[in-house]
């Protein structure tokens, strides 16, 4: 009996199959990395996508509630062959297949945080659960992009990874802070238990380009404000101090975090510290020599200090800033400048 007769196996073909599709061998087709950008549509995602998106090899789908984040940050990407834009909240499962999964999605302005604490928190638990609950399903690797509020109002300081923080678990800032904390937990946990390759990244105040203009945090705020012309409102003391980091910086970082060998928590900030009334000093003589500076009330919770330790980051990722604040300052005011349509004279 002929061989091919017992199964289906070795039948001669009678018909040869379908050539693929020309466009197979384009090369928008050619992409050998998939990635998620979750909150890709915010100020740190945008960014993060524009340099992804460098990368002809990679597809990038980002998906976006759009609650602080707008399809403006992205529009150079809209219709590109290799970019994808989702409305879809991370509180829900998501179904898609991709190699990578950056997970930003998150309010991280205070207003912002602070507007629907539940919604924050469920972002934070559920949304992270939703994005590991992805990765296993697909063996994806994910990064965490948590924050430096994971150390609360510090008593160690500068603040290396070691430190364990000093949180205020029933505050009006608990639901961002404690929710980091608890979304680094699951992560963890999903890398112990399942195996799942993880990234956390602790990210220290970022400033750059496409901040929302009122936004609420304080670089925005003080920039928006020597434009307009308005007194710059320093929250008291004002000796409570940050460092901040330039976006183009902090964008290297995560992705060197991403493509490397290690999990993390890793800080990646820049370790410039300054006081609230330093800075407000700062972008009077940088922007608007005219304007006053203010003292306001300050908010319950917040921390007195903050300074990122990058020994880490430094020997694990050969990572570290270069944009000093008094050279990113104005960058960020020449896109203030534009979206506010107040001309330098
Ligand atoms: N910028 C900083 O200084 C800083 C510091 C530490 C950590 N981070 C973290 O980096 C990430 C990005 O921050 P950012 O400064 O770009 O803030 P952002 O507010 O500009 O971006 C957050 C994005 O997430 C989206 N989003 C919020 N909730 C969502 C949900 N439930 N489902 C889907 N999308 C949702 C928003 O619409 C927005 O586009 C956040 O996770 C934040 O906690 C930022
Ligand atoms: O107009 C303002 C706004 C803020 N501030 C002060 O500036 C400091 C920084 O405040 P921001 O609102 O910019 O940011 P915070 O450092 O409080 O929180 C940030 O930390 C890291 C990230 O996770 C988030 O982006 C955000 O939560 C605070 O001391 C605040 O009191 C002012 O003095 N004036």
């Amino acid at each position: 009996m002929a061989a091919n007769s017992s199964n289906g196996d070795h039948q001669t073909p009678t018909k040869s199959p379908p050539l693929p599709s020309p466009l197979r061998f384009s090369k928008f087709f050619q992409s050998n990395m998939r990635i998620l950008v979750t909150g890709g549509a915010g100020f740190i995602g945008s960014h993060l996508v524009d340099r992804l998106m460098e990368n002809e090899k990679n597809e990038v789908i980002v998906v976006d509630n759009y609650f602080t984040g707008s399809k403006d940050n992205l529009k150079k990407w809209i219709g590109h062959p290799r970019f994808e834009l989702k409305r879809h909240d991370v509180t829900e499962p998501l179904l898609v297949e991709v190699d990578q999964i950056y997970h930003l999605a998150c309010p991280a302005s205070p207003i912002f945080y602070k507007y629907n604490p539940v919604k924050t928190i469920k972002t934070n638990v559920i949304g992270t659960l939703n994005m590991l609950g992805l990765a296993k399903r697909l063996g994806a690797r994910i990064l965490l992009t948590s924050t430096s509020e994971v150390y609360g109002d510090p008593l160690v300081h500068p603040q290396p990874e070691t430190y364990w923080g000093n949180v205020n678990p029933i505050g009006v800032r608990s639901c961002y802070d404690e929710g980091k904390r608890v979304a680094e937990t699951l992560m963890f946990d999903y890398h112990r238990q399942h195996g799942i390759e993880i990234r956390v990244a602790r990210i220290f105040n970022t400033y750059g380009p496409r901040m929302n203009i009122d936004d609420g945090r304080v670089v925005s705020n003080f920039i928006a404000q020597a434009l307009r012309g308005e007194p710059l409102t320093v929250q008291s003391p004002g000796t409570q101090t940050r460092s901040f980091c330039y976006v183009s910086d902090l964008v290297d970082g995560l992705i060197r975090l991403m493509e490397g060998e290690h999990t993390g928590p890793i800080n990646l900030g820049n370790p410039g510290e300054f006081t609230m009334t330093e800075l407000a000093e700062t972008v009077k003589e940088l922007i608007n020599p005219k304007v006053e500076v203010k003292m306001v009330e300050n908010t319950p919770d917040d921390p007195r200090q903050r300074k990122p330790d990058i020994t880490k980051a430094k020997e694990l990722l050969g990572w570290e800033p270069k944009v000093k604040l008094r050279d990113g300052l104005p960058l960020m005011e020449e896109d203030f400048r534009l979206r506010l349509g107040v001309d330098k004279n």
